[in-house]
């Protein structure tokens, strides 16, 4: 499975442990950075994240920043994403099942690392359980 993985310098530690994680498991990592903790502005590392999901390039992406809402935020205006806010395990799970999320956002200064490796497990180990919630994804983008 292929993976493209972006944030900012908050969550910077982050991606690295869950890099190392994924790796280790035989995932195909891209890392689009930051790889440092230099402050820096978390759009210029999110959209290459969300291009690569939007042209199924990769299955899956992940977005780190310090609350998750600005690389959430910046993911969604591509249309073919939908990035979701992730903080507990059955948070994620819901996710991939209800809203068939392709990219996982999470929050490094408000979630431990150990939590935040265990959601990205719970989000790419689970999968969407269509039926009524096909209708309703359907009904995100604007064209609709
Ligand atoms: O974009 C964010 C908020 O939605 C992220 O949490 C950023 O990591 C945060 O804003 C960065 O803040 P800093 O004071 O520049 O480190």
């Amino acid at each position: 499975m292929k993976i493209a993985i972006g944030n900012d310098h908050a969550g910077t530690d982050y991606k690295f442990a869950i890099v190392k994680h994924l790796e280790a498991k035989g995932y195909t990592i891209t890392n689009y950075g930051t790889d440092t903790n230099n402050s820096v502005d978390y759009p210029d590392f999110v959209h290459p994240v969300a291009t690569d999901v939007e042209n199924k390039a990769v299955d899956f992406g992940i977005l780190i920043c310090g609350s998750a809402n600005g690389v959430a935020m910046t993911a969604n205006k591509h249309q073919q994403v939908r990035a979701g806010v992730c903080w507990t395990k059955e948070i994620t799970e819901l996710t991939r099942q209800h809203n068939n999320a392709n990219i996982i956002c999470i929050p490094a200064r408000y979630t431990a690392v150990q939590q935040a490796i265990a959601m990205v497990e719970v989000f790419l180990d689970t999968t969407f359980e269509g039926g009524r919630h096909q209708n309703r994804v359907d009904k995100i983008p604007l064209s609709c």
